[in-house]
């Protein structure tokens, strides 16, 4: 009975079967608390995430000769946490001993693959803090490309600090070094993190993309032809590419629900004016406050939501006067609430981070 539960709860939640050996441990608001390994085995004892993530099974006592832990005697083990932010999910990684991820990004794949691995948009490593920073994250694509920064992945991140940190129930914010350079993550009272995104980089060259700059040194509302059909887009980092578009040249505005994101996203991300090739954010726009926006991720195809995203979007409405600096972007995994404010040009971002469950992996799978 314990048995077909775990391998109910697994299948759907993309968890090999085999890990089911690891606990797997359901704590998000949605979902009711469920040890599975408690259902099989009345000495189970929950697995603490480590400062040392992937340590040796043999080091922990099982309790009896029928313990689980005996099977994991000898193993080594990858342990993760498994976060979402609006439905784009990460495996998160305890990696403060170590300033190198301690998987290698085709592991990291392997691991994001919804049906031979964990199942993810990404995997996130918390490594030390440099240049006085408190902590350093780095991210690795599902496809296993490195991006410089990850929205919902660094809301999540704040959420696993506090976590492994021990530092609950408090108003926190750390500095968090990352590819983008400085971002400041901050934990609300309601749980929901605000994060300091940093000033948008506008200039075409830095973007980067090869389309010429056509307001300042911005591409703003520039033509792209994609497929034989003109699109007006306009192209933001947050550290990370971005081209934003609300619709074909001289076209309706765009119904984000109609579109087939499979069929052109890839061209978007692939198009040889984005030599480092780029997210792409179709965006309806349903008033100056509110936009409804579909995204297609560089390295991980279209997922439920993208926080550098929504930012790149906001940025990319207030340049094309479609919308004011304060608007609430419906993503199809939820919404998040983005301010771009003039005194001090950066970007604000609140929304959720939950943790889903947590497990752990043996190395030999990895290795494999
Ligand atoms: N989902 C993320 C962005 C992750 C990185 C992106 N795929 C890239 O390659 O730039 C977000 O929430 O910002």
């Amino acid at each position: 009975m314990a048995e077909a539960i775990a391998t109910a709860a697994a299948t759907s939640l993309s968890v090999k079967p085999s890990n089911l050996h690891s606990q797997l441990f359901l704590s998000s608001t949605s979902f009711p608390i469920i040890r599975l390994n408690s259902l099989k085995n009345p000495n189970f004892r929950p697995l603490v995430v480590s400062s040392t993530s992937i340590e040796s099974a043999a080091t922990q006592k099982p309790s009896s000769k029928t313990s689980f832990l005996d099977q994991r005697e000898g193993s080594r083990y990858l342990h993760f946490v498994k976060y979402h932010g609006l439905g784009n999910d990460f495996i998160l990684v305890d990696n403060r001993d170590s300033s190198e991820p301690k998987i290698t990004p085709e592991q990291a794949a392997k691991l994001c693959d919804r049906n031979f691995g964990i199942g993810a948009d990404g995997v996130i490593f918390a490594l030390p803090g440099i240049n006085g920073t408190d902590y350093t994250m780095r991210i690795f694509n599902s496809d296993g490309s490195e991006p410089e920064m990850c929205g919902n992945g660094v809301r999540c991140f704040a959420r696993f600090i506090a976590e492994i940190e021990n530092l609950h129930g408090k108003k926190l914010s750390f500095s968090v070094h990352t590819g983008a350079g400085l971002i400041v993550p901050e934990i609300q009272e309601d749980g929901k993190v605000k994060v300091d995104m940093g000033e948008p980089v506008l200039k075409a060259a830095d973007v980067p993309t090869k389309l010429a700059a056509n307001k300042n040194d911005a591409v703003v509302k520039s033509e792209l032809v994609v497929d034989g059909v003109t699109w007006n887009v306009t192209c933001v980092s947050m550290g990370n590419p971005h081209c934003v578009t609300f619709g074909v040249k001289g076209g309706q505005d765009l119904q984000v629900d109609a579109l087939n994101l499979a069929q052109i996203g890839p061209k978007f991300e692939h198009h040889e004016v984005f030599p480092a090739r780029t997210n792409t954010e179709f965006v309806q726009v349903c008033s100056p406050s509110h936009l409804k926006m579909r995204v297609w991720e560089r390295g991980a195809g279209a997922t439920l939501a993208c926080g550098t995203g929504a930012c790149a979007t906001v940025v990319a409405a207030v340049l094309e006067g479609h919308a004011g600096r304060n608007c609430t972007v419906d993503l199809p995994g939820g919404p998040l609430e983005i301010e771009w404010r003039e005194e001090d040009n950066h970007v604000y971002m609140t929304g959720p981070a939950e943790m889903v469950f947590d497990g752990s992996v043996p190395l030999r799978y990895l290795l494999e």
